[in-house]
């Protein structure tokens, strides 16, 4: 029989990974939702034809359960769960800086729980998930949670101590460079452009160097050095992000998000 799997909490995160699933070939009957909000739970019904339950209805009747709600209401979600849970069940977390132990210490039937980091691509299959083992999750445990990420990206496996600096490079990741496509965009006005063109330019850019970072196997500083001609125009940028202390403001901005991502651990605040 087909596994059952749970997306409690469908918010940007969980309604990204359940229209994944659906595009992967995943059986609208072999999926359950749960939301907060009545309004919500209808919307997600309307638009992917999802059975919505309840939390102690997931817990009782799903095999997997993906917990995609923010750090901060978790303890109250497991709190639901946990009188309906029986042991067996796969938990699998995807929220940031809670650890494998916040849930092994409030799920003492033992059961599995695998943490995963996806992030938004995930809604054009090209996500990144960073997976990691609790202390009950077996190598099975990791492949049901593979076989459900994969289809919309890439996995990687690390050890747990990793997470919080995967969280801050790639759960966050996309933001950062949809950040740099905002400020260049504005760059683009500044020179002339109209922000369409400029838009759609930058666009362009930054997918060709995306591909091109994949695909060629080269490091990014021979990239970057095939486009710096000399005396030329590239080489005045770059000096101008090094005078402005991009690189240093980027280690920065990386390390802080991966500190909150530690702060989040407890799930509070
Ligand atoms: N957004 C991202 O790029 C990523 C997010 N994450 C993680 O995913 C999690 C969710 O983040 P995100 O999707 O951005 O946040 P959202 O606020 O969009 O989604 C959280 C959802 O959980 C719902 N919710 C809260 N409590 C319950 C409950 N008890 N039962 C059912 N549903 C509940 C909320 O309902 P309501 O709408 O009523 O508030 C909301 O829809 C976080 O832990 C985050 O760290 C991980 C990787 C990437
Ligand atoms: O900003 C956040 O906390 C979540 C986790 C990673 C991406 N978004």
């Amino acid at each position: 029989m087909a596994q059952k799997v749970a997306v409690l909490g469908t918010g940007k995160i969980g309604e990204a990974l359940l229209s994944g699933m659906i595009r992967a070939g995943w059986s609208t009957d072999d999926l359950l939702v749960t939301a907060r909000r009545p309004e919500r739970a209808e919307a997600l019904r309307a638009r992917y034809g999802v059975e919505t339950v309840t939390n102690a209805e997931a817990a009782k009747s799903a095999d997997t359960l993906i917990l995609a709600v923010k750090p901060q209401d978790m303890a109250a979600l497991l709190s639901e769960l946990a009188p309906h849970l029986p042991a067996d069940r796969l938990v699998i977390s995807a929220a940031a800086g809670v650890p494998t132990s916040f849930f092994e210490e409030r799920l003492p039937g033992g059961n599995p729980v695998v943490r995963v980091m996806p992030n938004t691509p995930v809604l054009v299959d090209e996500g990144m998930s960073v997976i990691s083992a609790g202390t009950h999750a077996t190598e099975d445990h990791l492949l049901r949670t593979e076989a459900i990420f994969k289809p919309v990206g890439k996995t990687l496996r690390v050890p747990e101590s990793q997470q919080d600096a995967a969280t801050a490079l790639s759960g966050s990741g996309p933001a950062y460079f949809y950040f740099l496509v905002e400020a260049m965009t504005d760059a683009g006005i500044l020179l002339g452009l109209p922000r369409d063109k400029a838009h759609d330019l930058i666009v362009q850019a930054a997918i060709g160097a995306a591909v091109m970072l994949r695909d060629s196997g080269e490091h990014p500083v021979k990239l970057r050095e095939a486009v710096t001609s000399p005396a030329g125009t590239t080489i005045n940028a770059i000096r101008e992000l090094e005078k402005h202390g991009v690189r240093h403001a980027l280690i920065a901005a990386l390390e802080a998000a991966r500190d909150r991502s530690r702060e989040l651990a407890s799930g509070e605040g």
